[in-house]
């Protein structure tokens, strides 16, 4: 029985971060029950523009922007008489939805969008006792199995969750160093559709046991091994929960299956925005293309969907390995609802106001969802015969010219069918006790009874997941090598910049732990508690101490005095600190005065010839939170306008610069390009 639904979209406006409140951030957004409205800011309409209010209808618009209280817990709750919409809520409107029809045998899709730091993370995972969607999800899943009182009805839950980083599929569930170099294929078959060849599949029975699965697979993110600098909006992640419900009873045997997609997305700005480069350009442009990708998936189908493209109008999935694997949630079978996060300053408006079309346009695409019926039997049956069909056209003789690659093509797609086949024939038993056994081996590497070291890192999902521990005698700390099984590998490998091959070492006897940089350069990149080692002298670390390694931050663990989620929940130990304490550590940077004299060079673009000052003082701003020997960009997303008064005056602030270039020689700062939308300023 198949249903058409549209897919359902949830807009939600987060609260001021410190910085907007910092820069007195002006609100632009509203909402007026369902509606969000977008209000046109001064510039934008002094510039011209139509400055009537944008109004965008959805499912629901959450407004998480102002109105909560915390609770003894750290729960944001509504005040009394607020229209504050807390994570229960949203759960409530959407996830719930999404579980109702995982019940009924749809396959579901619940993903987030939106520009970095707007609150996909947040809407999705959660964060301490706000717990998200996934949590509340996974919680909730595991109470109604709990109720259930049919003896012939089993339920068996299995959890897959990989991520698209730099246009390639990985599985989160396996080691970084044990994955395939290429990633995992994404593969179409008649019968299971789009999935992805290979991927783990973790058999569950419990809450405890799918959290366990999550934090493994939020451990092994890219993150994980790229370490500290990079952030969560690298990569687009998708956990896959995999429901089927077995039925026994006499007459009605047979099962329902609901794969339930929970896709937390990578940030939305444009690479170009944050200059970006190198690497960081390079995942830029990948999340670009599957962004734009998806963004060119939506509007066909949205097109398709008001009968402004024809019916049979190809829609791009094939552009993107996202799309690829999205392909069932828009414009397929499954039922689909899209948060999009918005920021609520107006310094955000243009990504802002890109989000909510983005979302306006995918509320318009209609899906076709069907109940998942069909019972494993005739499934496994019908992928035999698909699998005959493969082989039969592969077996018929050599292959003809221009043949060879189609030939491998089927070959691997047998392959895939046959494991598909092997791994759908074994028990859920059996599944759960291999899963158990993988639990129980990821416990026993990782020895946290030892001293060891914990990152820290600005984005709190991704603090402490890394650790290293100290074994009595030396460990090595070093740039690891990218090659597997590299025998001279030290034991702490940081693939960072600014980590020497032997950069330093940590010794360890009978439970006193001392930390030696191994050369000058080494130790002047090496810091306990903000203060740079010194050649030759080693350091004794102490519970809490902060150690750093170039641009990656360490808390020092000794187990017998707590533990590192300790430190964290009670505020003694924080990234923002721990970094402050590194920037005092280091060259002092530059005063305003010193850096405003400093912005010598702007290359006007068309039409925007001239940066403004609210533009200059986030600039300065900005410029002045990153100067430091270790960055090298400076990541600045701002929109400015015209103002050739400012203009006139950054003109002369350069002519006084060079002027006083010559007394500033002795004092040497890093060269930074900033770009904006419209110019780009450098120091010197
Ligand atoms: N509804 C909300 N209520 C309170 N705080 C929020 C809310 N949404 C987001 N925040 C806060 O805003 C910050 C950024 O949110 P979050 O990490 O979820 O952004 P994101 O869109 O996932 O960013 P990224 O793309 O970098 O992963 C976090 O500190 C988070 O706690």
């Amino acid at each position: 029985m198949a249903e058409e639904c549209s897919v359902a979209v949830g807009v939600r406006i987060r609260p001021f971060n410190d910085r907007e409140r910092a820069l007195n951030a002006q609100l632009c957004v509203e909402v007026d029950g369902p509606t969000t409205i977008l209000q046109t800011p001064p510039e934008q309409a002094e510039a011209g523009k139509n400055k009537e209010p944008k109004k965008f209808t959805f499912d629901a618009s959450f407004w998480s922007h102002d109105g909560f209280e915390v609770d003894a817990k750290g729960y944001c709750c509504p005040a009394p008489g607020s229209r504050y919409a807390d994570q229960q809520l949203v759960f409530d409107t959407f996830g719930r939805r999404i579980l109702d029809s995982a019940w009924e045998g749809y396959h579901c899709c619940l993903f987030a969008y939106g520009q970095t730091g707007a609150g996909k993370s947040y809407s999705m995972v959660g964060y301490g006792a706000n717990k998200g969607i996934v949590p509340i999800s996974c919680e909730e899943i595991f109470k109604r199995i709990g109720a259930n009182t049919d003896a012939n009805l089993t339920y068996e839950v299995m959890v897959s969750m990989v991520e698209i980083y730099n246009e390639q599929v990985q599985d989160l569930l396996v080691p970084p160093r044990e994955r395939p170099k290429k990633g995992l294929e994404i593969r179409e078959s008649q019968q299971l559709g789009i999935y992805i060849a290979g991927v783990s599949r973790r058999a569950v029975d419990s809450y405890p046991s799918i959290e366990a699965v999550v934090e493994e697979g939020t451990e092994n993110r890219t993150v994980g091994s790229t370490l500290m600098n990079a952030t969560s909006s690298r990569a687009h992640t998708v956990l896959t929960i995999e429901f089927k419900q077995v039925s026994q009873a006499a007459g009605q045997q047979g099962q329902k299956l609901s794969l339930i997609n929970l896709v937390d997305l990578a940030g939305s700005e444009k690479a170009g925005q944050t200059g970006a480069s190198g690497d960081r350009l390079k995942e830029g442009c990948a999340i670009n293309k599957s962004l734009s990708a998806l963004g060119n998936v939506i509007e066909k189908l949205a097109d398709k969907a008001m009968g402004k493209a024809k019916a049979n109008a190809v829609v791009p999935y094939r552009d993107s390995k996202l799309t690829r694997l999205l392909q069932n949630a828009l414009g397929g079978s499954s039922k689909t609802v899209m948060i999009c996060a918005i920021s609520p300053a107006s310094s955000n408006y243009e990504e802002t106001l890109s989000t909510l079309r983005y979302a306006d346009r995918a509320k318009r695409i209609k899906n076709t969802a069907s109940i998942n019926e069909n019972p494993q039997d005739k499934l496994i049956r019908q992928l035999r015969e698909e699998n005959e069909k493969l082989r039969n056209m592969v077996g018929s003789g050599s292959p003809k010219e221009g043949e060879t690659e189609d030939l491998v093509h089927k070959q691997a797609e047998i392959a895939a069918l046959e494991q598909a086949l092997m791994e759908m024939q074994k028990s859920f038993a059996e599944r759960l006790s291999e899963a158990q056994k993988a639990g129980s081996k990821k416990e026993k590497s990782l020895d946290t009874k030892l001293p060891h070291i914990a990152n820290l890192n600005e984005d709190l999902l991704l603090t402490a997941k890394l650790k290293f521990a100290f074994k009595e005698g030396v460990t090595r700390v070093g740039r690891g090598s990218q090659e597997d099984g590299d025998a001279n590998q030290p034991e702490v490998a940081l693939q960072v910049p600014g980590i020497h091959q032997e950069h330093a070492v940590v010794e360890n006897t009978g439970g006193a732990v001392t930390l030696k940089a191994t050369d000058p350069e080494a130790a002047a990149t090496s810091f306990v508690n903000g203060t740079a080692l010194q050649p030759g002298v080693a350091v004794s670390l102490s519970h809490g101490d902060r150690v750093a390694f170039g641009q990656c931050i360490f808390v020092f663990v000794e187990p017998s005095k707590g533990k590192v989620t300790e430190l964290i929940n009670s505020g003694q130990v924080s990234y923002a600190a721990a970094r402050k304490e590194l920037q005092q550590g280091e060259v002092t940077g530059p005063t305003e005065e010193e850096l405003k004299a400093r912005v010598v060079c702007l290359e006007p673009r068309a039409g925007h010839s001239y940066l403004k000052d609210s533009s200059l003082q986030l600039m300065l701003c900005a410029l002045r939170c990153h100067t430091t020997k270790s960055y090298e960009v400076v990541p600045l997303l701002f929109v400015c306008e015209a103002s050739r008064q400012l203009a006139e005056e950054l003109e002369r602030k350069a002519r006084e610069a060079e002027e006083a270039k010559e007394k500033a020689k002795e004092r040497q700062f890093p060269t930074h390009v900033c770009s904006g939308r419209f110019g780009i300023a450098k120091t010197v």
